[in-house]
């Protein structure tokens, strides 16, 4: 079944779920997931372990039935035409294995026949294509089993695009690679985006999808917590607090009583000639604050924020799942 295109005004989601849950048992592993992703975007799911990511992503690649929801894949009902659906998609699992026996151009052609990409020599072209795409051309006649990690995730990718799908869900593809592949793999993700294909990439490492991402989502517990772009992440997860470290030349403790009795401020300490306090107050109202310290005659040296990084936001989360656990 293909769901009716919106009007042409409105770009249909390339990744559209709805109010998605799954169950194991009594245990509710993703809970009322609901989430719009646009046509050409390298978007990150980002969750503790435990979160519901890769039950998520069983369901969009037609291997689990969830309890309830609606999952819409470039258009396609996935719950409903599962042929379809697994035209459009490409699945890259978590740690996929590759057959050792084989070498690498015979294992992507041997992938391409088993999808039926037309006749020999079109399957031939396509492998090459592929290979090309994630640069592992090099590689056609090494054998699978000689493979490095970052190798065979980029051979794993080559033949997950066989197919062309519309609509690619990497599980933790950047897990244990080195800078340099995960440069690569990052390159190969965003050439695919250009195509107008869609990636959807999860890690629990958030440095890893934000080098990636154009945008993303938390999850916890089965829950989505926030998306958009790491910065408007940051800012619906309520973290906008940031450590201001103030350094004077001389007068630093009257400095710290005046800063002391303002408001947002707060944690306030002195470490010799540098005031360090928590501020919790908007950007303007940190403009004033500087500009109030000038004004009172203190002779301000620096004035540094520090904000707490995502990875100590999501550190938080996952802490206060073992808390509540
Ligand atoms: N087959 C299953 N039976 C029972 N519980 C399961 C099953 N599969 C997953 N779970 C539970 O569902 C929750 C979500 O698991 P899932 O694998 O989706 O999380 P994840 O975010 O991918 O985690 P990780 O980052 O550790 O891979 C976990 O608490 C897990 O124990």
């Amino acid at each position: 079944m293909t769901i009716s295109d919106p009007p042409a005004h409105v770009p249909r989601p390339a990744i559209d779920i709805r109010d998605l849950r799954v169950d194991y048992g009594d245990f509710v592993a993703v809970d009322d997931l609901s989430l719009k992703v646009p046509p050409g975007e390298v978007f990150g799911l980002v969750g503790p372990n435990g979160a519901g990511k890769t039950s998520t992503f069983r369901v969009l690649t037609t291997l689990m039935e969830p309890t309830y929801g609606e999952v819409i894949l470039d258009g396609v009902d996935v719950l409903e035409d599962i042929e379809s659906a697994r035209r459009v998609v490409g699945y890259m699992p978590d740690l996929a294995p590759v057959p050792g026996d084989l070498k690498v151009g015979e294992f992507l052609e041997y992938y391409a026949s088993a999808y039926g990409l037309g006749s020999l020599p079109q399957r031939r072209e396509r492998v090459v294509e592929c290979m090309e795409e994630v640069a592992v051309t090099d590689l056609r006649e090494k054998w699978c089993k000689e493979l490095s990690r970052g190798q065979t995730q980029r051979v794993v990718l080559a033949k997950t695009l066989l197919h062309r799908p519309r609509v690619l869900i990497l599980d933790e593809p950047a897990s244990g690679l080195d800078p340099l592949a995960r440069r690569d793999l990052r390159n190969a993700l965003r050439r695919l985006a250009k195509t107008g294909a869609t990636v959807f990439i999860s890690s629990h490492i958030l440095s890893e999808l934000a080098e990636m991402c154009t945008s993303l989502c938390v999850m916890n517990r089965g829950r989505l917590l926030a998306s958009g772009t790491v910065e408007e992440v940051r800012q619906q997860l309520g973290n906008t607090e940031r450590t201001i470290t103030a350094s004077l030349l001389h007068r630093h403790e009257e400095a710290a009583e005046w800063l002391a009795a303002m408001p947002a401020v707060h944690e306030l300490r002195i470490e010799g000639s540098q005031v360090v306090f928590g501020f919790k107050g908007t950007d303007d109202e940190q403009a004033d604050l500087m500009e109030g310290l000038v004004r009172e005659g203190f002779r301000l040296r620096a004035f540094e924020e520090r904000r707490s990084s995502f990875e100590d936001i999501l550190v938080e989360v996952a802490e206060s799942n073992r808390r509540s656990s």
